[in-house]
């Protein structure tokens, strides 16, 4: 039976500044975007403009950004009767972007006492979770009680529920105490879902180790809950490993890069399209890889999202030109 929701996303819904001004350090930057971020929200907008039927579970702040985040959010199509103000004057997240070169992006991230940290457990409701086909948790959420319990109480409750569990590791230095701590969750919540998804150095973090090979990776977390593991590789492309022993591998849409940023939550929210709608393994890597092509191209994560006749109409003619 198709339940009212594709997937719902849990975590960190805020603020990307991306600069206007390119080919410079943000020093020099005096001009800025505003856009929604936080990519759990990017993948939640990136699926509703897709068409898939998203909820989102997350806490931003009670003013005008976060009224903003909650507003764009509802106006592409999310539920977000989930989205919880803060009553307690916690700002929203803030990122800013630099944009050096087309190599040579980096973001900023202000993240301290952020509102999405501060969701709690008793804000995740058991009714809401299984209205949903999948979860999608992003690690970043992970990081800080009480957002970690909240998690973890979504993630208990999808298992509970038979939702399937996405967890894309979103691996963010800043709010993290060490490497240890940060492995230990990781593992946790890689230990209990059904599909992960994250880069070579997501998955390096999440071992605490660095130079394991795809292989090995995919051997201990194959001993668990995961039916399907995708390891990205920036300009290398993709590749997915499934439980049975299958490997798929996809390259990329060649563009002209404006920043590198966005990639990720992009091609989240392509794969899961294409995932959910049971296209297969290697055109869910395609589609992954056509959205964050587009994406990088121009300016935001968010809005820059394809739609699904946009994807479609890219990838076909990416095709045609032999440009992948
Ligand atoms: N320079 C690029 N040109 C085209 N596609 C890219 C490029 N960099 C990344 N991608 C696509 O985006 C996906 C995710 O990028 P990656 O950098 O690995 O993830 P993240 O943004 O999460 O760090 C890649 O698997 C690839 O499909
Ligand atoms: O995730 C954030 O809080 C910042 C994002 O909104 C920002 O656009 C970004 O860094 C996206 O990068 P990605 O994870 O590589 O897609």
């Amino acid at each position: 039976m198709s339940k009212k929701f594709d997937l719902i996303a849990i975590g960190r819904a805020a603020v990307d500044l991306n600069a206007v001004e390119y080919n410079r350090p943000l020093e020099e930057t005096k001009t800025f975007a505003k856009f929604v971020g936080g990519s759990p929200a990017n993948i939640a907008i990136g699926s509703a403009k897709l068409g898939q039927k998203v909820g989102f579970i997350g806490k931003v702040s009670d003013d005008q950004l976060g009224h903003y985040v909650t507003q764009y959010m509802a106006e592409v199509g999310i539920d977000t009767s989930q989205m919880v103000k803060d009553d307690a004057g916690h700002k929203i997240g803030l990122t800013f972007t630099e944009i050096i070169s087309p190599e040579e992006s980096d973001i900023l991230m202000y993240r301290n006492e952020a509102a999405d940290l501060y969701l709690a457990a008793d804000e995740v409701s058991k009714d809401y979770l299984d209205q949903a086909q999948m979860l999608v948790i992003s690690g970043t959420g992970l990081a800080q009680s009480p957002s970690r319990e909240a998690i973890l109480k979504a993630l208990l409750l999808a298992k509970e529920l038979g939702v399937e569990v996405i967890f894309e590791l979103d691996y963010r230095p800043y709010t993290w105490q060490n490497a240890e701590e940060t492995s230990l969750y990781y593992q946790l919540v890689a230990q209990k879902a059904d599909v992960i998804i994250g880069t070579r150095d997501e998955f390096d973090v999440l071992e605490n180790h660095q130079g394991n090979t795809d292989e090995q990776t995919i051997a201990t977390l194959f001993q668990y809950d995961a039916n399907l593991i995708v390891i990205k590789s920036g300009v290398q492309g993709s590749n997915a490993y499934t439980k049975a022993g299958d490997k798929y591998h996809f390259g990329v849409f060649k563009t002209k890069v404006l920043k590198s940023f966005g990639a990720g939550d992009s091609f989240a929210a392509g794969f899961l399209y294409a995932y959910s709608h049971h296209l297969g393994i290697e055109t869910a890597l395609k589609y992954g890889s056509a959205a964050a092509s587009i994406v990088i191209s121009q300016l935001s994560s968010s809005e820059a999202m394809p739609n699904l006749a946009q994807l479609t109409e890219f990838i076909q003619k990416a095709e045609t030109q032999g440009v992948h």
